[in-house]
């Protein structure tokens, strides 16, 4: 696979790229210390993923830390003129970025567009044609007379990645900015401010250094908003490249790490420059498949642009980004050429990604894989999911809509106790009931199946027991992945056996989500699969394990939906006639062509629940209920769980 474009001319025209590595920011540790300090005083852990999914998400439900609370209301909206948005613009290397940019220089509209121009490399070549300088293949330079597309203000960060290398000084260029704009007149201060990130930046880690910078009081963050994440993707490689599993490694692929050979020397020689230490040899951590995928998934706006290259149909690579990421709007271009600045300068008004955080990406994610449901009574097609469920026992709102009427005389619905009639598995947490035809183990909902018609499906996988790790992790062999998954083998008795079921998996591009494994009743993590890569996180712990004293209020709803049921109590939780979980759970979206139907489903269902606990296992997993040693040691997870900051 040639790098896009024009950087493809080997050995001449290399590009440096690196997956950016999230631990090399230094604000972040540091909150990631106080956040742990401040819950082991209280004898709590590892808690901070759930705490910064409160931090970062006020403007919906979760209000938490009042500073920011009110910082982020005062920042929304169109109201404040004063407060200016800033848009960041993302996208792989070659995607289209720069020719975005000088295309809303060019046509400006009259606004004062400030701009800051991120390159990894020691020359920052973005920036040059971004001023209006033609840059030559040896490095010279001329100036173009080009003054309508020249920025109202530039800032050039280079010699690193702004997203953690030289993320600190990321924000000290915005300030920059803004003090040059206090010196303009007052119709010449600047409106918008556009970042264009390297072509490795990753977009979370450009959101995390606002929402660092708002939740310790930056003034900085008084004047200025992250508003609108834009993604520009190259129609022409995306495909490709997401089914690659190439990974960013200098020794192997140098062409995407250096724009040309000298360049490449010149960084050899000083390669005692921090940004490159990022991971050991050379190799910096991950696939270019992940990276495309997180660009992704984190923009309020994707843009395909080269459609003009475009070698098979727009439409598959729409509903792949589309799979992707629900929320986005998605534009088409050529050369970055959009019509209309508003669908990216200031498009969310405060209110897009950018106030988000990982738990809220995947939540809002179910929820827009769910509401694709289809809702036509008279609909006939297959492909749509037409399931509906009740529960009177559980309290996801998400999943399942529970019938409150005391009149209701509808006999698909039960009134005596609790079912999930999802089209495919009825679920019952009636403890006494009999019924056969009653699942009595686990739930799923299959109401966010869907097939869009180039076949990338979804689906969301649902179960109420942990998973036996030895089990999960033969089937983790089968996703197309070659990094984060143990290779040995495992007892037999404890691998699952339906090899041929388990083939399924070969055709997932990215799953994710919440997942419990069974060597802890506390840790709450993460599955991130994307393209050759997979990784498990530790968000935290399961909000079920805290004294609901200890909830933030305004997340109390939002939290008591992931519960199977209202009064769950952990203390009392496995004994008697009460085995509810709290919010425990799997819940875990897989996205790759053919993953819509029916039959892949149904596969994919029937492995993940061979890898649950059985009866005996959930009696013994019972009995130790609070013993997390014990569960460690009976449940061994090989698996390496990284502790996800945010
Ligand atoms: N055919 C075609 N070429 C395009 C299009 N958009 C951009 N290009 C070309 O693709 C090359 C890369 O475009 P850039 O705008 O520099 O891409 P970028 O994302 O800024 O690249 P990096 O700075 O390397 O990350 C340039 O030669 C552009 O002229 C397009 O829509 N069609």
């Amino acid at each position: 696979m040639p790098p896009p474009n024009h950087h493809s001319a080997p050995q001449q025209t290399y590009h440096r790229v690196f997956h950016c590595n999230p631990t090399m920011r230094l604000p972040q540790s540091i909150l990631h210390l106080v956040l742990v300090v401040m819950f082991r005083s209280q004898g709590m852990l590892c808690f901070t993923a759930q705490v910064s999914k409160h931090l970062s998400r006020p403007s919906s439900k979760n209000r938490w830390l009042p500073n920011i609370q009110t910082r982020l209301f005062s920042m929304s909206g169109d109201g404040d003129n004063n407060i200016i948005p800033i848009t960041v613009l993302s996208g792989f290397l070659g995607a289209g970025k720069t020719s975005l940019l000088q295309h809303m220089l060019q046509e400006n509209e009259g606004k004062k567009i400030a701009v800051i121009v991120n390159d990894v490399a020691s020359v920052n070549i973005d920036s040059k044609l971004v001023r209006g300088q033609s840059v030559s293949a040896d490095g010279d330079e001329s100036q173009r007379s080009d003054e309508d597309a020249t920025p109202a203000g530039i800032v050039e960060l280079q010699n690193g990645c702004a997203c953690c290398s030289i993320s600190g000084e990321l924000l000290s260029s915005v300030s920059e900015l803004m003090t040059l704009s206090d010196l303009r007149q007052e119709d010449e201060k600047f409106d918008h401010i556009v970042i264009e990130m390297s072509g490795v930046a990753e977009p979370r880690s450009v959101r995390n250094i606002f929402q660092e910078a708002m939740m310790y009081n930056m003034p900085l963050m008084d004047r200025v908003r992250l508003d609108t994440l834009v993604t520009v993707v190259d129609c022409s490689t995306y495909m490709d490249y997401l089914k690659s599993k190439r990974l960013a490694d200098v020794e192997e692929s140098p062409e995407l790490y250096y724009r040309n050979e000298q360049e490449r020397q010149q960084t050899e020689e000083e390669n005692d420059s921090d940004w490159m230490q990022g991971s050991p040899e050379g190799s910096l951590g991950g696939g270019v498949c992940d990276l495309i995928v997180e660009q992704t998934e984190v923009a309020d706006v994707v843009l395909l642009n080269k459609v003009d290259l475009l070698p098979g149909q727009l439409s598959d690579v729409e509903e792949l980004v589309a799979a992707l990421n629900p929320r986005a709007k998605i534009l088409t271009t050529k050369f970055g050429k959009i019509d209309n600045l508003d669908e990216i300068l200031a498009y969310t008004k405060g209110q897009g990604v950018a106030i988000d955080g990982v738990v809220d990406d995947h939540k809002d994610f179910v929820k827009a894989a769910d509401a694709q449901n289809c809702s036509d009574p008279d609909c006939t097609d297959e492909s749509h999911g037409h399931s509906h469920s009740h529960s009177h026992g559980s309290h996801s709102s998400d999943e399942s809509t529970t019938c409150t009427d005391p009149d209701c005389s509808d006999e698909t619905h039960s009134h005596e106790h609790s079912h999930n009639h999802s089209s495919e598995s009825t679920t019952c947490t009636d403890p006494d009931c009999s019924d056969d035809t009653h699942s009595h183990e686990h739930s799923h909902d299959h109401s966010s199946e869907k097939t869009t018609h180039a076949g990338i499906g979804t689906y969301v996988y649902r179960a109420r027991r942990p998973f036996h790790p030895t089990r999960l992790i033969s089937v983790l062999q089968h996703l197309p992945v070659v990094r984060g998954v143990p290779k040995e083998e495992g007892q037999s008795s404890t691998r699952v056996t339906n090899d041929s079921d388990a083939q399924v998996f070969k055709q997932v591009l990215r799953s994710k989500g919440f997942t419990w494994t069974a060597d802890s009743n506390v840790k709450a993590n993460y599955w991130s699969h994307s393209g050759s890569s997979f990784e498990l996180q530790c968000l935290g712990r399961w909000w079920a394990t805290l004294p609901q004293d200890m909830w933030p209020d305004e997340a109390r709803e939002s939290i008591l939906s992931d519960f199977d049921v209202a009064d769950h109590n952990d203390e009392t939780a496995t004994t008697g006639s009460n085995v509810s979980v709290g919010d425990r759970r799997q819940e875990i979206v897989f996205i790759g062509p053919g993953i819509g139907s029916v039959d892949s489903q149904t596969k994919v269902e029937s492995v993940l629940d061979s890898c649950l606990l059985n009866d005996d296992e959930w009696d013994d997993f019972c009995n130790k209920w609070s013993n997390e040693a014990a569960l460690m040691s009976a449940y061994e997870n090989t698996l390496n769980t990284r502790m996800l900051t945010y």
